[in-house]
């Protein structure tokens, strides 16, 4: 049976985000994923997580100026530096939260440069975070984002990042499955996961309604469907991993917005 994660960078915007783990927790959450902890002590996320018997399943490396717009570094010549201390403070954090993957985002293809200029930088980051995190016992992802929400990003496609994490052979490098990205830019995707999860190179899923990235029960894709796929394809492979829930209430940040959206994962929880 799949076994969902919270997403708490999304879910829960009525609240502070450190009062979102225990609504998550009352609303059955085992687990939870965000975008980064890096504004919070280590030891008081670790606290938290305990007090509300949650495991940390992912979070992301820092992703360069967020702020000014910046989503991941590891395709970026001349950042390599700023790259390693990240993936290093990530690592630091993941063991703290005893966190068993950290995503590396893959950042926008600079102005005036080409996609193809960029590859090197980003396998030659992208093998030396792995060689790291190997020695920490933690898995590295690479999520292929549609262009749509992040114009310019590098990383789009399940193929491409299967290649890539072929061509590299680290064992702890696995791609971030994000249905919704998969489901904008490319379809058919109960036969993706059909061809990718038996591979073992799926570190994880996300999931969020197609096309308004609301709840998995508004919009296009059938997750009900999905979520049968996942489960035979799991039994049949072994796989074990998480569901992050990423998405962005319909009711938005109206209280209790996010419990109310929650009837999907009755029959889950
Ligand atoms: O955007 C997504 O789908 C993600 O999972 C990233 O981690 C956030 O940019
Ligand atoms: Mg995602």
């Amino acid at each position: 049976m799949p076994r969902f994660a919270a997403n708490l960078s999304m879910l829960y915007p009525e609240l502070d985000f450190l009062a979102r783990f225990e609504a998550a927790a009352r609303d059955g959450f085992q687990a939870v994923e965000y975008l980064f902890p890096y504004a919070y002590p280590a030891q008081e996320l670790a606290a938290l997580l305990k007090a509300n018997r949650l495991q940390q399943v992912l979070f992301n490396a820092p992703p360069g100026d967020w702020d000014g717009g910046e989503r991941g570094l590891a395709c970026l010549p001349g950042r390599e530096k700023e790259f390693r201390e990240g993936v290093v403070t990530a690592l630091t954090y993941a063991q703290a939260l005893e966190c068993p993957r950290i995503h590396v985002m893959a950042g926008l293809v600079p102005a005036g440069q080409e996609r193809a200029d960029l590859g090197g930088t980003y396998v030659a980051n992208l093998r030396w975070a792995a060689q790291e995190a190997a020695r920490r016992g933690i898995d590295v992802l690479m999520e292929p984002i549609n262009t749509r929400d992040i114009p310019g990003f590098f990383l789009n496609r399940q193929d491409q990042a299967h290649e890539i994490v072929q061509q590299i052979g680290a064992p702890n490098l696995k791609v971030q499955m994000d249905l919704y990205h998969c489901q904008v830019v490319e379809g058919d995707v109960a036969m993706k996961i059909r061809k990718y999860l038996p591979t073992g190179r799926v570190g994880h899923f996300q999931i969020a309604g197609v096309p308004e990235r609301h709840e998995p029960d508004v919009g296009e894709v059938n997750y009900e469907y999905l979520f049968q796929v996942i489960d035979q394809v799991s039994q049949q492979c072994g796989w074990s991993g998480w569901v992050g829930c990423e998405y962005k209430p319909r009711l938005g940040a109206s209280p209790d917005g996010t419990s109310q959206g929650l009837r999907w994962f009755q029959r889950w929880r």
